[in-house]
């Protein structure tokens, strides 16, 4: 009888505390009412359900079509706010920029270890930027003297693409050495050959991790998922990754240059950083080995996946519709003629190309959810309060698909952005690369390195799918970028 009694207080208290639990959970995953609507979170896995889905883009579209542009979903350990809209986006990231500049601690940005420019917040976010911004505006970013160096650079990737002699061959390789290299020759002073197997490995390096669907995923805002065993989740592999790139990639760069530095002869970033090093006090946190290093990583990841990518969306678009590469051959013959190649000061006379670099930055759209925002407090935002440590993700494809602004949203078609007298309208509608104070850093070079590859390259080749095979289908897929699914092309000479 005893026995029993015990039994059953022990079977009540597991049930206490089972009930216990269940309600603290429940309570915990309650939307508060003053927060932006979502679908209701369930105990533990909150709303992950509702966006584990193999189209992840199209989860976020469906749920702006239920519960309107601001919505917050409950994801592991966090708040997650989307704000879709041109206008909401403005309003939050401009007016609101004190409390959204900051980046949230998630895994994608532990990468940098919370360093360099794209992963810091606050004071040190600030140093990073500006002396980041004023440098590389100091050794080219927009100016045309670095013009000369991006055209050779599209001039070797155009003669090999006469090496395959019309043959079927993968763009992305070939396409990320070359934008690398743009980024290198002002970081590290110098540009690397294709084949170079120690620059070649980097660059397949930075591939692999851009494919794992790790650094946009769940382990994000499960940070316990990092230590499951076997690495489901790839994260320790992608931190081995990044600690390669800094300790034998950028991290010989860096050695090199201390040895060598001239304080008289600044060859590039690494130097200016250096001499910036030598004039702050040793226990300055901001210019450090490790800042610099993040710096570079920052550049040298976010200058070439994504131009990069954006490059392989206009070959995509571009084979689907040979009337655009006949028309852009066309407006570069009449303009600028046979003898020299276009350069940025002919770019206010060839609208047409103009209007298709546009559009491909619209509909390419390569970060589509741009990067994670933090609430760096309560913000009273359109009737909702998006509580302090809520990550915001500004949804630029909310924009680059609005179908007020730009009717037939999902067609590539450059004369929306074409007025009535031939002439450019409407660019400033486009948000592909942000806004606000974290507005992309590497715009004014990513305008320059598109708009010349997609002059240089219908100039002097025809570009068609593998023989036999139709047009690529104009079809994403999300990673770090959203990319498209196929690459391969011919490069037929037209002479
Ligand atoms: C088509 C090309 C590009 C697109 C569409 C693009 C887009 C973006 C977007 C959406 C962001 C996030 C802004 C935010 O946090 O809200 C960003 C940030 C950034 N981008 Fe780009 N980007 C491009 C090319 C480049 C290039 C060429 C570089 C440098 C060489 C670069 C460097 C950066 C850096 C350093 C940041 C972080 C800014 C910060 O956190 O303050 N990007 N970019």
């Amino acid at each position: 009888m005893i026995v029993f009694w015990i039994d059953m207080s022990l079977f009540d208290i597991l049930l206490f505390l089972i009930f216990v639990l269940s309600s603290v959970l429940w309570l915990r995953s309650r939307r508060p009412a003053s927060y932006p609507p979502g679908p209701t979170p369930l105990p533990i896995i909150g709303n992950l359900h509702n966006v584990a889905k193999k189209d992840f883009m199209q989860a976020i579209r469906d749920l702006r079509q239920n519960y309107g542009d601001i919505i917050s979903l409950s994801l592991g350990s966090y708040w997650v706010v989307f704000v879709n809209g041109s206008e909401n986006l403005r309003e939050l990231f401009v007016k609101h920029a004190n409390e959204t500049s900051d980046r949230p601690p998630l895994f994608i940005f532990k990468l940098v270890k919370n360093k360099g420019v794209i992963a810091s917040s606050g004071p040190n976010w600030k140093h990073q930027r500006t002396f980041a911004l004023s440098k590389l505006r100091d050794f080219g970013f927009g100016k045309r003297s670095f013009e000369s160096s991006i055209l050779e650079e599209i001039e070797n990737f155009l003669n090999l693409f006469e090496s395959f002699k019309g043959k079927s061959f993968d763009l992305p390789g070939i396409i990320r050495t070359s934008l690398s290299n743009n980024v290198m020759s002002i970081t590290v002073g110098r540009r690397f050959q294709y084949d170079d197997p120690k620059f070649r490995y980097f660059v397949n390096l930075l591939d692999e991790v851009n494919n794992t669907a790790a650094l946009s995923g769940a382990l994000n805002f499960i940070p316990i998922l990092e230590k499951l065993p076997g690495d489901p989740f790839g994260a320790k592999r992608i931190l081995e990754v990044a600690n390669e790139f800094f300790d034998n990639f950028f991290g010989e760069e860096l050695k090199e240059h201390r040895e060598t530095l001239d304080e008289n002869n600044i060859r590039d970033f690494i130097d200016a950083y250096l001499v910036q090093m030598k004039t702050v006090e040793p226990s300055n946190e901001y210019y450090t080995d490790e800042q610099l290093l993040s710096v570079i990583a920052d550049l040298f990841g976010a200058g070439t996946e994504t131009s990069a990518t954006t490059i392989e969306w206009a070959f995509v678009y571009l084979m689907n519709d040979m009337d655009i590469q006949i028309k852009m051959r066309q407006e570069i013959d009449d303009i600028v003629g046979t003898g020299r190649l276009p350069t940025m000061s002919d770019k206010h006379n060839l609208p047409y190309c103009e209007a298709v670099v546009i559009e491909t930055f619209r509909l390419g759209n390569v970060v589509p959810f741009s990067l994670p925002h933090n609430a760096s407090e309560d913000i009273y935002f359109k009737g909702y309060i998006i509580p302090k440590n809520a990550v915001i993700m500004p949804c630029l494809d909310s924009v680059a698909h609005d179908e007020n602004l730009f009717p037939d949203s999902h067609s590539f078609k450059p004369d929306r952005f074409l007025d009535e007298n031939g002439k450019i309208c409407g660019q400033d509608k486009i948000l592909s690369f942000s806004l606000g104070r974290r507005v992309c850093l590497g715009e004014s070079l990513a305008r320059m390195e598109v708009f010349h590859t997609l002059q240089l390259c219908p100039k002097v080749r025809n570009f068609l799918p593998p023989e036999g095979e139709s047009p690529p289908p104009v079809k994403g897929q999300l990673g770090v970028t959203y990319s498209p699914e196929v690459s391969k092309l011919r490069a037929i000479s037209l002479t």
